[in-house]
């Protein structure tokens, strides 16, 4: 059995009967990171909260361990000690330093425990030379450090992430990643967290659900989302993709249905070759490593990416041919 399951589960938007999140089933084992990744809007808040026990669910059940996530209707006070929602602005106390916020989650154990416990989570967030600062004195990621190191202080069975990196200076970004990926394998906390960019999920995340207008489109590693999306939506998500209808586009050779091709798998030539196919260069777009030229056949957009910037701009017409072996047939409702 999964470490938490989720199966079902519908929230309405508060008084009024607008679904936010339709139907969800999602499962995780223990210590696996989850990415929920989605555009604005999507969802993602309100299901990191229903599943945080902080929000009513109109229909569905959460199992965490085998104990179900009691909903906030049918108790006193909301919310579950076993799991753990750090928010995007890290809810640090302004006029206490390092050690008194971290003191704060262990408040009801003993003296000696606490002293233990804030050792530990200094040197596993690494913070040793910070315990005495105030959180205006940390960087972004200190501070971020620091609400996970609070948020760990209990021995969360689940920890819920919203937004974690947003703050974060995009430079300082990736090396933090991987720090917040080491502290959670070493101590074998299983993780939720949601974003909108898809690097955090792919470097972060064992598994990402992709989430659209409160669906979770596909769940799956990395890699599976990205070599095989079921749907259009998420294989645009990725990164610069092109969906083209058998029916309609000559440069592929199916019966019917509709295909993803990625930008960067589609062959391109400046000069006329045998197997490719005429295109019109309506613009380019530079962007340094790369340019992605947009082009029209048949009144057909179709987006390419230029790894090696050999194309000129001015150029009227480009040559392509999509290999067979590109093609991801998606669904576009
Ligand atoms: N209390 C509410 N009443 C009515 N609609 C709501 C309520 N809370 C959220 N919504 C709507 O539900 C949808 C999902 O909102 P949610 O905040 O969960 O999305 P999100 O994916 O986290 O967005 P963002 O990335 O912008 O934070 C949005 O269309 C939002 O307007």
């Amino acid at each position: 059995m999964s470490y938490l399951q989720v199966s079902n589960l519908q929230v309405k938007a508060k008084n009024s009967d607008n679904i936010i999140i339709k139907d969800i089933d999602l499962s995780m084992n223990k210590g696996e990171i989850l990415a929920i990744l989605g555009a604005s809007g999507s969802g993602k808040t309100t299901l990191l909260k229903s599943l945080s026990g902080l929000l009513a669910r109109s229909k569905g059940n959460i199992l965490l361990d085998g104990k179900e996530v009691i909903d906030p209707t049918k108790k006193l006070v909301a919310g579950n000690s076993d799991i753990a929602l750090v928010h995007q602005d890290y809810a640090l106390f302004p006029n206490s330093n390092i050690i008194e916020n971290l003191k704060y989650p262990l408040r009801r154990t003993s003296k000696e425990y606490q002293e233990y416990r804030i050792k530990e989570l200094l040197a596993l967030c690494g913070l040793e030379d910070k315990k005495d600062k105030l959180p205006y004195q940390l960087s972004g990621g200190e501070k971020q450090r620091v609400a996970i190191a609070c948020a760990l202080a209990n021995e969360p069975s689940l920890l819920l992430f919203d937004e974690p990196f947003s703050n974060l200076d995009p430079l300082l970004k990736h090396d933090f990643l991987n720090a917040f990926k080491e502290i959670f394998s070493k101590t074998n906390t299983t993780v939720i967290f949601v974003t909108h960019h898809v690097d955090e999920a792919m470097i972060l995340a064992d598994k990402i659900a992709m989430i659209r207008e409160g669906e979770i489109l596909q769940v799956g590693r990395p890699k599976e989302l990205y070599d095989y999306p079921k749907h259009s939506y998420t294989a645009q998500f990725f990164g610069y993709t092109n969906i083209l209808s058998a029916k309609e586009s000559s440069l592929i050779n199916k019966d019917g249905g509709y295909y993803a091709v990625r930008a960067e798998e589609i062959e391109y030539s400046p000069i006329q070759k045998e197997g490719f196919e005429e295109t019109k260069l309506i613009r380019t777009d530079y962007l340094g490593l790369y340019s992605i030229h947009h082009l029209l056949k048949a009144d057909i957009k179709l987006s390419v990416i230029d790894l090696k910037n050999e194309i000129e701009m001015k150029q009227e017409k480009i040559y392509v041919r999509i290999p067979e072996q590109n093609l991801k047939e998606v669904s576009i409702d």
